[in-house]
């Protein structure tokens, strides 16, 4: 009755349950599906839509710079605190800027341009070895899918520990990685992501109890901690692991070993997940685009001195694979808000045919296109290791098509789907590319 009578959202339109209660949210959100109901929301009543009785969803890009850039953005939502690990908050969780602060100064360095280059040459060792790993199946595979997901993400462990952390966690020798299953269930967390705070740990207790794969979680996460405590460790008794890993930056200006462990394992799911996914992307779109194929190798092959970050085609269909006022009504403060990358990447007056694979439409992005480019979020809380990723997107790039392994291949399903939970999950775990003679 309260809703109905005062209600300070009541012209912010949307589906009646939302005015009320979050459980639909709450529900479309596990189904993985919260994306592309609230883009349907949006076509039905416009850019702006009320998800919950206190949420509002913005498809307007537009409004992007008012809710993340201007005067360092609005702050994070409380829901982010659910997966703080072991109580403490990570740079990824805290929505308090004066604790994050501290931290991500004493790690930004290594996350500068002139740094990430330096590790150019040891994350190309780690490509080589993806490679010839993919060389190796493709040869098993006699006519087989061969599953590239799982492979990708390997390498981005081993890219991100290898460069980050001073020591590669060696997982692309094997068929299925060790920390799989930790960097799955923290995936599979998300869909409780936003529940609020006094539900999330019963509910997500619950769910790892009755995991039909909790040992296999507890053995894989174990595995991910042990690996984090022997290079904290190292950190603290060797000068010369300190001033170039992200460990050793932390502890050097007084962060306990403790909160360290925990800030490093934030960074390997961080780290891991989105990068496999985008090569995953990046390698079945190729393999199914014979023609984009041929004009990016002639590129990549023509090219013997500048770095694989300054070809304009290659990042252009990188850029293709990784994909989140005024006119807007009036929202009041103390709403939660926020624009999703799924809305502002398929809205085709930005994107002409949204969903087609066109890596030349960035060879001259609109200012709109740049404006709504959200892959790495945007403003004060965007990735802080966005340029990291970057280049080791590209630089895997570079290798897969010089090494013209996905010359042949076709991927076996051109759509797999995909859960829309915090992150964007495969449903079944894979995505297989197949040669056939
Ligand atoms: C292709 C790879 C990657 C993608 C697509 C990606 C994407 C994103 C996005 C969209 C956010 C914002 C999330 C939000 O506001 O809810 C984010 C935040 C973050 N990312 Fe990444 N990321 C990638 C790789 C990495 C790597 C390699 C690292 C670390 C080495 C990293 C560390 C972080 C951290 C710590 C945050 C939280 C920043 C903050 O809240 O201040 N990410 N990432």
């Amino acid at each position: 009755l309260v809703r109905i009578y005062s209600d300070p959202l009541k012209h912010i339109p949307g589906p009646t349950i939302a005015r009320f209660t979050p459980l639909w949210l709450w529900y479309i959100s596990w189904k993985g599906v919260e994306c592309t109901e609230i883009d349907a929301l949006h076509k039905k009543y416009g850019p702006v839509v009320r998800v919950a009785p206190n949420e509002v969803d913005i498809s307007d890009g537009r409004a992007g710079r008012l809710i993340y850039v201007k005067n360092g953005g609005y702050l994070k939502s409380p829901v982010y605190r659910n997966v703080d690990i072991n109580g403490f908050m990570t740079i990824f969780t805290t929505a308090d800027p004066a604790y994050r602060a501290p931290r991500a100064k004493a790690v930004a360095p290594l996350f500068a341009n002139q740094q990430v280059i330096q590790t150019r040459e040891q994350a190309q060792q780690i490509t080589a070895r993806m490679i010839a790993e993919l060389e190796r199946r493709k040869a098993e595979s006699a006519g087989h899918p061969v599953d590239v997901l799982n492979l990708f993400r390997a390498m981005s462990l081993d890219t991100m520990s290898f460069c980050l952390l001073g020591e590669p966690l060696n997982s692309i020798d094997r068929e299925r990685f060790p920390a799989t299953d930790f960097v799955d269930a923290v995936a599979s967390a998300g869909r409780f992501f936003i529940l609020p705070g006094w539900l999330f740990p019963t509910v997500e207790y619950l769910a790892r109890i009755v995991h039909k794969n909790r040992h296999a979680i507890a053995a894989s996460t174990q595995h991910a901690q042990d690996f984090v405590t022997r290079v904290v460790d190292r950190s603290i008794s060797e000068e010369k692991y300190v001033a170039r890993t992200y460990q050793g930056r932390l502890l050097s200006i007084g962060i306990s070993r403790e909160e360290t462990i925990v800030q490093v394992l934030d960074i390997l799911f961080a780290g891991t997940d989105g990068g496999g996914t985008v090569l995953s992307l990046l390698a079945r779109l190729l393999a199914d685009h014979p023609q984009k194929y041929e004009r990016l190798r002639e590129e990549v092959m023509n090219n013997s001195t500048l770095d694989a970050q300054a070809l304009p085609y290659l990042s252009s269909v990188v850029k293709e694979s990784g994909m989140r006022v005024d006119g807007l009504p009036f929202i009041p403060a103390g709403t939660s808000v926020g624009i999703s990358a799924y809305s502002l990447h398929l809205n085709s007056e930005v994107f002409p045919d949204p969903r087609a694979f066109s890596p030349e439409r960035w060879l001259k992005p609109s200012e709109a296109m740049l404006r709504d480019s959200a892959y790495f979020g945007q403003g004060s809380r965007q990735c802080i290791g966005r340029n990291f990723a970057w280049a080791t997107l590209c630089w895997g790039a570079e290798g897969l098509v010089r090494s013209d392994v996905l010359r042949g291949a076709r991927s076996v399903k051109p759509d797999v789907g995909n859960h829309q939970w915090f992150n964007s999950v495969s449903p079944d775990g894979k995505h297989e590319l197949i040669w056939e003679d």
